[in-house]
């Protein structure tokens, strides 16, 4: 077996994917299993939008009633999921689409549910799913929706689903590709950051929104032995060196 590659796309990411990055993975290829965790909270708010249901976001996670999973349900599992497996197709490479409830590939509890709603915390990954997908040389491209022991769907946010995935799968590197180059300070892009200086970001407000369950995420994959995890920007060449590399020790900066 391969090592394993995980590749976040966040849904800002998704609407800027370069023919670097086809390259890029097909280079990969052939030297990993990959598997692509994609978000798309920009799409589902747009959705949202459009369908007059009101949304709002604690510390990046978004709060889920039962009506708002229904349209996460349907635009990640649904076209989003499509979309990207289409378009890998189209590029040569070939994909199969899931969700967590394919095959109860992401198993969930629910995170807080009064506070909420039908948000999941993964708590088991179908592995030999996803490494009988990767012995056949397919990228499984995972929408990330979750179920309960009872099957009731629940969002997760893409972030933690990819950070949990590549823990379960003892993943070599775990990439997120955003829309920013990294983790910024003030102007400045920091190379590499470690567990105390994001508490010292998060605390003085330098890390919000999305970032904080990004970095939440990374960390926790790092604790579970992922050995790489880095933070960076969808647009660049992909190559070492370039973003946020999260480490466990001492920073370097
Ligand atoms: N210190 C920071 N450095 C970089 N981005 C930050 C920082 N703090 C907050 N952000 C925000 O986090 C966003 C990335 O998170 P998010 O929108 O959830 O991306 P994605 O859709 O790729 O998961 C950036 O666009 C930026 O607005
Ligand atoms: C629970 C939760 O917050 N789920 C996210 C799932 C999508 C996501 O994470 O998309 P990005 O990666 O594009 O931000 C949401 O509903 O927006």
């Amino acid at each position: 077996m391969k090592d394993i590659v995980v590749i976040k796309l966040g849904g800002n990411a998704l609407q800027s994917l370069t023919d670097i990055f086809y390259t890029k993975l097909r280079e990969l290829q052939n030297q990993y299993g990959i598997i692509i965790v994609h978000g798309g909270g920009p799409q589902l708010d747009e959705m949202l939008g459009r369908l007059h249901i009101k949304t709002s976001k604690q510390d990046g996670i978004r709060i889920t009633p039962k009506e708002t999973m229904e349209v996460v349900s349907m635009v990640l599992a649904g076209s989003i999921n499509k979309e990207v497996v289409c378009q890998l197709q189209k590029e040569g490479i070939k994909a199969v689409g899931l969700s967590g409830c394919d095959g109860e590939l992401l198993c969930v509890t629910p995170l807080n549910k009064e506070q909420f709603g039908y948000v999941g915390e993964l708590q088991s990954v179908n592995v030999p799913l996803l490494e009988s997908l990767l012995q056949q040389g397919m990228i499984p491209v995972i929408a990330p929706i979750g179920v309960d022991r009872s099957y009731d769907r629940f969002n997760i946010n893409a972030d933690s689903a990819a950070a949990g995935i590549a823990s379960f799968l003892q993943a070599k590197q775990l990439f997120f590709f955003t829309d920013v180059p990294g983790i910024m300070e003030k102007d400045t892009l920091l190379t590499s950051i470690d567990k105390g200086y994001i508490h010292t970001l998060m605390g003085n407000g330098t890390l919000a929104g999305g970032m904080i369950p990004k970095v939440e995420a990374a960390l926790k994959a790092i604790d579970h032995h992922v050995q790489e995890v880095c933070i960076i920007s969808c647009l660049a060449k992909y190559q070492k060196g370039i973003g946020t590399t999260i480490t466990k020790g001492v920073n370097v900066q």
